[in-house]
């Protein structure tokens, strides 16, 4: 039985949230190290041999299993008018929950792979039918309830303890996520996997992590983006900017937006028979988003953290988008304010990577100098010149300290736009929380990611060596959110992800994937 296993991860937008709606304008999006799995597997004939006698169509058979009844599924036929993806209920209920995510990137790469293969190929390579298994690392739901139940506190520790893809004890539709971006990530994932076992693209189309942006990626890599950003807006009926799916597929980035008219006449209809492959094909230049290579500085570590308040992106959206047509001649100079300090933090960040490659010495003691001073307030320590740090370790202190300045500009600029917009991207509330964080020793920036709001916030932290943990400027900013008196903050265990993008897994390799495997359906 022939398998194929893809993973892709979520996201965390440090800087450019709604800016990035404009293509005039940048995201600095990191890719996260919770990721998404999608395990595609052939029905073998045991399994379908009564089916096939019955000469029921083909089946896919899609579960969810950190979930209560999230088991779809779906029958292939094929006639005149192409091919046609129903989802039934399954031999074991009358009824069944709707998934449109899953749906539509079934139904949508079936028909493109038709396109790329002929049907004939496509019916004998789908053989019996496909079980679909899909998993998202913990981080994308909120495991408060699951460290209550087990009597455990909401620290990163604990989340350690708990089983990888732990059951989150709800359906689908009642989860609390985390805004990692888990539709980004799995439609990515689907749809790569899909592509890859149906035979449209090649298996080494994701081998390379893609870190030298879209210049480097394959043409698979290319194709799956297309396809994953078109599912992707059809699932949700708006078109975004697309900087969750581009992270899923190409990681970290600065991302700039494609002109959603790439897409024209396919949004209107979800089941279309318009051909798809001229549209999606990596050969369309009217595809014209861009990804250029991002990655946070070594010896550094990005904390999430889970807010319960919780926000309405959608909503925030559009009140922010009201206010820049209303008020276009201050609020287009106020973006443009903000979008160059989006650049010169993403820019000196990765200066930082640079410094580090010339001299991982210097940057080593840099980073252990600046773990034992607070920050906000002592900005000028970081500055003093010190006899005793020599030249090329102050010439990185001095870069790191420029990156803290860069990023409480950025929050400073976006509290002025939600107050110029009348939208709490940056509400009291988490200005409190932030400057909290900000106040001890090694943080270079934070704020809140992607639409602001109540979600989430996000720290860089300095992450030396050979400190001992409790000295560790991440294990200060924990005890910070443990004593919280206010929003209920809860940490992700998720950081930047070292692979980058949608790769092939080796079930394996994965830790606690073989065993949801073989459980029974
Ligand atoms: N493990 C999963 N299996 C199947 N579908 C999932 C899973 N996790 C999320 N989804 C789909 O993604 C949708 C969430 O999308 P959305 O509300 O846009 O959240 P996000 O901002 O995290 O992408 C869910 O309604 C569901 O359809
Ligand atoms: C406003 C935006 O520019 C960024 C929103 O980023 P978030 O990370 O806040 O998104 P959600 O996960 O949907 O809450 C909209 C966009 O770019 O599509």
């Amino acid at each position: 039985m022939a398998t194929t296993a893809i993973s892709s991860p979520g996201k965390v937008l440090l800087a450019g949230g709604y800016l990035v709606l404009d293509p005039a304008y940048s995201g600095v999006v990191v890719s996260t190290s919770a990721r998404f799995y999608t395990v595609v597997q052939d029905l073998d004939e045991a399994t379908t041999v009564a089916r096939a006698k019955a000469d029921r169509p083909i089946e896919i058979r899609v579960r969810s299993p950190q979930f209560v009844n999230a088991a779809y599924t779906y029958l292939v036929s094929f006639d005149v008018d192409g091919v046609h993806v129903e989802q039934v209920a399954d031999s074991a209920s009358a009824s069944f929950t709707k998934n449109k995510f899953v749906h539509l990137a079934l139904q949508r790469t079936i028909a493109l792979a038709i396109e790329a293969r002929g049907a004939g190929t496509l019916q004998n390579r789908l053989g019996y039918g496909l079980d679909i298994t899909i998993v998202g690392d913990n981080d994308f739901y909120s495991q408060r309830a699951q460290l209550t139940s087990r009597n455990l506190p909401p620290t990163l520790a604990s989340l350690s303890q708990l089983p990888p893809f732990n059951h989150t004890g709800v359906r689908l539709p009642e989860v609390h996520k985390t805004g990692l971006g888990s539709s980004a990530a799995l439609i990515t994932s689907l749809v790569s996997s899909l592509l890859v076992h149906l035979g449209v693209v090649a298996r080494d189309s994701f081998d390379n992590d893609a870190e030298g942006g879209t210049a480097s990626a394959s043409e698979g890599r290319r194709l799956a983006h297309n396809l994953a950003q078109y599912v992707h807006c059809l699932a949700q009926g708006k078109v975004g900017s697309g900087f969750d799916v581009s992270a899923a597929v190409f990681g970290s980035q600065l991302y700039t937006r494609f002109d959603p008219v790439v897409l024209g006449s396919l949004m209107k209809d979800e089941s279309t028979n318009e051909a798809l492959l001229p549209v999606i094909s990596p050969s369309n230049t009217a595809w014209n988003y861009r990804v250029e290579p991002f990655k946070l500085p070594p010896l550094t570590r990005l904390m999430l953290a889970d807010v319960d308040a919780g926000s309405d992106t959608p909503s925030l959206v559009g009140k922010v988008l009201k206010w820049r047509k209303e008020a276009a001649t201050a609020a287009n100079a106020h973006w443009d304010a903000l979008d160059k300090v989006n650049h010169a933090l993403s820019e000196t960040l990765l200066k930082l990577s640079e410094m580090h490659a010339r001299d991982a010495t210097a940057y080593a003691k840099a980073v252990k100098y600046l773990s034992t001073l607070q920050s906000v307030q002592h900005l000028d320590q970081w500055l003093a010149i010190n006899p005793n740090i020599p030249p090329a370790t102050q010439e990185m202190i001095d870069i790191f300290a420029e990156a803290h300045r860069l990023s409480e500009d950025v929050r400073a600029k976006m509290r002025e736009m939600g107050k110029l917009s009348g939208v709490p991207i940056e509400p009291p509330e988490q200005t409190e929380l932030l400057d909290a964080c900000m106040s001890g020793a090694g943080v270079i920036g934070g704020g809140v990611p992607g639409a602001g709001g109540y979600d989430a916030i996000w720290l860089l932290v300095l992450d030396p060596t050979n400190c001992p943990p409790q000295e560790l400027p991440s294990s200060r900013i924990e005890g910070v959110w443990a004593s919280w008196k206010g929003l209920d903050v809860s940490p992700l265990s998720a950081s930047e992800s070292v692979a980058k993008g949608v790769r092939l897994e080796t079930v394996d390799q994965v830790n606690g994937l073989r065993q949801l495997l073989d459980a029974p359906w």
